[in-house]
């Protein structure tokens, strides 16, 4: 590295919100860095940046300012410089970053699965009709009204620890969580896997990514160390789909890619919010035009929508 290597005296300053996943994500970040570089842990700082979104727990996600909720005051955080690096859920990330900053580098992704969280250990199909089911996703209650239309939906927030004592003070029967997010925490057993087939996961979810500024050049060599490239195309295609929706409706959307050698197959879906109608769609393609794949099944899907879709 032709930079000077962060130590202990300068520390690479990790910025991450305070959840126990966002931490465990940091420090993950973290521990890949210092096995690229053989740094001590001492030469990183992991930095919590209190977020408006985590502060409130009682409205739905939509209705409080979206996805930018949970990143635009880390991100303010990179720009300023008081961090080198921001570690966000992919998951949650807009498909457009602030000029100046650069999202370009992943951890190797997991589990994409969600869970399925009930008391009992059931399945979706063991509720009994009319249960109770909280979550405040919008793709998760449309995929789930659409497989179970007797079901009552309410709205879920918080940390998965707080979603845990919901469902045991009776708010809900069951909910959802992402696998990748309960395994981080070592938590997999509350949860039955649902496969992919069932219930299409959300664009990137079970990816960690790194943002960083477009003009350090250090934070650069840094993260080039411990990008994970098969991430990278999964997500180009993913988040390609996403970008071309996100500008032309507002509508449930799931996305996942799989790698298949130098090939990228792609599933989409998007719903109504009501799960009265799913149109869902494939692409197969080469790696190097995995965005442009992305892109192109969505044309595919919006078109074979309509307008009347979106009434
Ligand atoms: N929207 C919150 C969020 N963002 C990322 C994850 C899980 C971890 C991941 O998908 O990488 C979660 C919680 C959940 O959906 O259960």
């Amino acid at each position: 590295m032709t930079h000077p290597l962060p130590t202990p005296a300068h520390p690479f300053k990790i910025g991450t919100r305070g959840s126990p996943l966002a931490l465990w994500q940091a420090h993950e970040v973290r521990r890949c860095l210092m096995e690229a570089y053989s740094l001590p842990v001492e030469a990183f700082e992991v930095v919590v940046i209190k977020v408006t979104g985590d502060q409130i727990q009682d409205r739905a996600l939509k209705d409080i300012g979206g996805k930018g909720l949970f990143t635009r005051e880390i991100e303010d955080a990179l720009l300023a410089g008081g961090i080198d690096i921001a570690v966000h859920s992919m998951k949650d990330m807009p498909t457009l970053q602030p000029d100046g900053l650069w999202l370009d580098c992943y951890l190797p992704r997991q589990d994409v699965r969600d869970g399925f969280v009930t008391l009992n250990g059931g399945g979706l199909m063991d509720l009994p009709q009319g249960a109770v089911v909280g979550s405040s996703s919008l793709r998760r209650r449309a995929q789930l009204a659409h497989r179970r239309p007797d079901l009552q939906l309410v709205e879920f927030r918080g940390n998965v620890q707080t979603r845990m004592k919901k469902l045991h003070d009776g708010v809900a029967a069951a909910t959802f969580l992402a696998m990748a997010g309960l395994n981080r925490l070592g938590m997999a057993e509350v949860a039955r896997p649902v496969e992919v087939t069932e219930m299409l996961p959300a664009v990137a979810q079970g990816a960690i990514g790194v943002e960083r500024r477009q003009n350090d050049p250090r934070a650069q060599a840094m993260l080039d160390a411990i990008h994970h490239t098969p991430t990278g195309q999964q997500l180009a295609a993913e988040r390609g789909f996403l970008a071309r929706l996100d500008g032309s409706c507002e509508t449930p959307i799931a996305g996942l890619a799989v790698l298949q050698g130098d090939q990228l197959w792609l599933r989409g879906e998007i719903l109504r919010p009501d799960g009265s109608q799913v149109i869902t769609g494939d692409i197969r393609g080469g790696i190097a035009d995995a965005t442009v794949l992305g892109q192109t099944l969505a044309d595919d899907l919006l078109g074979r929508a309509g307008t009347g879709f979106f009434a």
